[in-house]
C-alpha cells in the first residue's frame, strides 16, 4: 500500500480534472451507478469533535473507486494555541477486486479541493447554464473552504467583483490583500458587513461553522444562487429558514439528506432535485426570478473519485 502526502496531493491536483470528477461523481449518483450511505459520526464525549465516515463505490471507467474518508471534524482546534484546521482527513482506497488497501491518500487538500468545485458544478448546471449574470460573487467565510473556493470560482468564472465577508474581519481583509497579490487584481472586496455583501450578488458562497443564519431572506436578490457549505449547527444553519420556502433547493445525495437535513425536511421543505439530474437535464428552474440553492453536504463518492485521480496520477509520475 502507499501513502500520498499533502504535499504530493497539491503537486497533482488541478481544477479542470477536479471539476470533471464532480460532475462524473454526480452524474453517476442520478444513474444509480454508486454505492454510498449517510456517513457514521463519532463524537467525542463532552465536546462538539466528531470522526465521520464516508465509505462509497462509484463505477466509472475513470474515476471509478473503493473508498472510505475518515474525516475529523474538530470546531476546537482552532482555538489551540498553534491552531490546526478544523476539518481534517483521509481517504482509504481498496482494490475493488480483492478487497487489498492501494492507498492511503491525504484528504484535506481533496475536501477543499472536492467541495469548492462541486460548488462551480452546482453554480455552472443550476445558474450558469441558464444564462444567468455572473457579476458579483459574495463569499462569506474566509476560512479553508472560503479561499479555495475563491480560487476555484475565479478559475472558472469570469466574476467582475468577489466580495469577501468573515466573522473576524481582519481575516477577510487579509484574505482580499492576499488574493489581489496573487492574481494582480483588484477584483476582490473586502466586506465589514454580511448584510451589504449579500445585497446585489448573483452568485452567494457559504463556508462557515455558523449556527445562526448568515443570509436572510430579504437580502438576496431574485433569481441569485447560493451555494451553501457550512456544517455549524447542523448543515443547513448558514440560511433564514424562509429563504428555502422561496427558493429550489438542490441537493448532491438524498442518503445524506434524510438524516442531515432532517430539520429543514420537518418543516416542510422539499428539495428539488440532486444536482446530477440537473447535470443530465432531468431538471430545472425555469423562472429566472427563483432564487436556487445547493445545499452541499459532500459525498463519499466524490472523494472515490479524487482519491482515484490522485492516485492514477501519482502512478503515472512513478513510472515517468
Ligand atoms: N459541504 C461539504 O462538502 C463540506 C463542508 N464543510 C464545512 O464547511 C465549513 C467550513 O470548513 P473550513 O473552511 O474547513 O473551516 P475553517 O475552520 O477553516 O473555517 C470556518 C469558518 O467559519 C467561520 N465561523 C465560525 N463560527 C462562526 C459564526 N458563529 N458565525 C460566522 N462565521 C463563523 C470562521 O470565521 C471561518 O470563516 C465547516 O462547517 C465544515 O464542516 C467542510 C468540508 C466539506
Ligand atoms: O463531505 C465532507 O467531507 C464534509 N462535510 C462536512 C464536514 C466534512
Amino acid at each position: 500500500m502507499i501513502y500520498i502526502d499533502e504535499d504530493m496531493v497539491l503537486k497533482l491536483i488541478n481544477w479542470d480534472q477536479t471539476f470533471e470528477a464532480m460532475e462524473v461523481a454526480m452524474q453517476r449518483y442520478t444513474e444509480n451507478r454508486i454505492v454510498q450511505t449517510a456517513r457514521s459520526r463519532t463524537q467525542v464525549i463532552g465536546k462538539p469533535n466528531l470522526l465521520v465516515t464516508m465509505p462509497g463505490y462509484l463505477d466509472d471507467q475513470t474515476y471509478g473507486a473503493l473508498g472510505c474518508k475518515l474525516v475529523t471534524f474538530f470546531p476546537t482546534n482552532s482555538d489551540l494555541p498553534k491552531p490546526l484546521p478544523s476539518v481534517l482527513a483521509s481517504i482509504m482506497l481498496f482494490d475493488e477486486n480483492t478487497g487489498l488497501p492501494k492507498a492511503c491518500v491525504g484528504g484535506f487538500e481533496i475536501t477543499k479541493w472536492r467541495t469548492s468545485a462541486a460548488s462551480a458544478v452546482a453554480t455552472r448546471h443550476i445558474y450558469e447554464k441558464r444564462f444567468k449574470p455572473l457579476n458579483i460573487l459574495a463569499l462569506l467565510g474566509a476560512g479553508h473552504q472560503g479561499r479555495t473556493h475563491a480560487d476555484c470560482f475565479k478559475h472558472f468564472f469570469n466574476f467582475q467583483e468577489i466580495r469577501v465577508w468573515n466573522r473576524t474581519a481582519s481575516k477577510a481583509k487579509e484574505m482580499v490583500e492576499e488574493f489581489n497579490k496573487k492574481y494582480n487584481t483588484n477584483i476582490f472586496k473586502f466586506y465589514e458587513s454580511n448584510e451589504k455583501c449579500v445585497r446585489g450578488a448573483d452568485v452567494i458562497v457559504t463556508t462557515t461553522n455558523t449556527s445562526e443564519p448568515i443570509v436572510n431572506r430579504d437580502w438576496v436578490k431574485p433569481g441569485a444562487h447560493i451555494n451553501s457549505v457550512g456544517a455549524g449547527r447542523n448543515h443547513h444553519s448558514e440560511i433564514e429558514e424562509s429563504l428555502y420556502f422561496n427558493a429550489d433547493v438542490y441537493i448532491d445525495h438524498w442518503e445524506g439528506a434524510k438524516t442531515e437535513l432532517a430539520g429543514l425536511e420537518k418543516i416542510g421543505i422539499q428539495f428539488k432535485a440532486e444536482v446530477g439530474k440537473v447535470i443530465l437535464n432531468q431538471v430545472k428552474t425555469e423562472d429566472p426570478n427563483r432564487i436556487t440553492i445547493f445545499q452541499s453536504l459532500g459525498m463519499a463518492v466524490e472523494d472515490c473519485a479524487m482519491s482515484r485521480l490522485i492516485y492514477d496520477s501519482y502512478l503515472k509520475t512513478k513510472n515517468k
